[in-house]
């Protein structure tokens, strides 16, 4: 039998970069954000969760449940990934973050591909350049490991990763699939590329 898999959509960061818009709400070409990657993943998935620490309202709309992180201090990803390993049931869970409007319609199975491949606990995209850190294929059972990482003051998910059997999972053949819309000028190239 094929594994269980749900997505969790991370939504919960500050969007400093976004003048502090909540960005999965921000518009790119008439929809937020978020919505552009709920249709990239649905397809790929079970369930999909969405992590928000604002605007929980606006996101329910969407149809999924949201979940805050359990530490509300802005913790960074992994907060969102540790809440959201709390609550799913599946075998595994997709991240994704809320700014990545063009993820790969692949994604999933060639993550799960890529784990079963080398038997790893963890798979990471790469766009061919460079890993994409909040693109994790992994089992929720790992909440405890990142959990003890996180409450002993460690942020940067890389290095937590590096503790595990993580397989890196390369999609160099759709580079643009991990552009990522960061600030309002990233999002107006974005807005054109795409309208051409
Ligand atoms: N749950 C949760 N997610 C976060 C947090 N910080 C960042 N993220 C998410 O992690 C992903 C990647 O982070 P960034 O692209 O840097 O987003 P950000 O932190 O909101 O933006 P900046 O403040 O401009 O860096 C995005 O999907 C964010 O929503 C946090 O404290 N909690
Ligand atoms: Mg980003």
């Amino acid at each position: 039998m094929s594994p269980q898999i749900d997505a969790v959509i991370l939504a919960g960061g500050m969007a400093r970069r976004m003048g502090g818009n909540d960005k999965g709400l921000v518009e790119l070409n008439d929809q937020p954000m978020i919505k552009h990657a709920i249709d990239r993943i649905k397809p790929q998935v079970k369930q999909i969760l969405i992590n928000a620490n604002r605007n929980q309202d606006r996101y329910a709309e969407f149809g999924y449940p949201v979940l805050s992180d359990e530490d509300s201090g802005y913790l960074g990803p992994l907060a969102g990934m540790i809440t959201a390993m709390g609550q799913t049931q599946a075998d595994y869970l997709m991240v994704v973050p809320c700014d990545c409007p063009l993820l790969p319609t692949d994604l999933v199975q060639r993550m799960l591909k890529a784990i079963a491949a080398e038997d790893a606990e963890m798979a990471v995209a790469s766009d061919g350049k460079r890993e994409q850190p909040v693109v994790l294929l992994m089992k929720p059972e790992l909440r405890e490991s990142m959990k003890a990482f996180l409450d002993a003051g460690e942020r940067k998910i890389d290095f937590w990763y590096a503790k595990h059997h993580c397989v890196v999972c390369d999609f160099s053949d759709q580079p643009n699939a991990f552009v990522n819309v960061n600030t309002p000028e990233q999002k107006q190239q974005l807005s054109e590329a795409i309208a051409h």
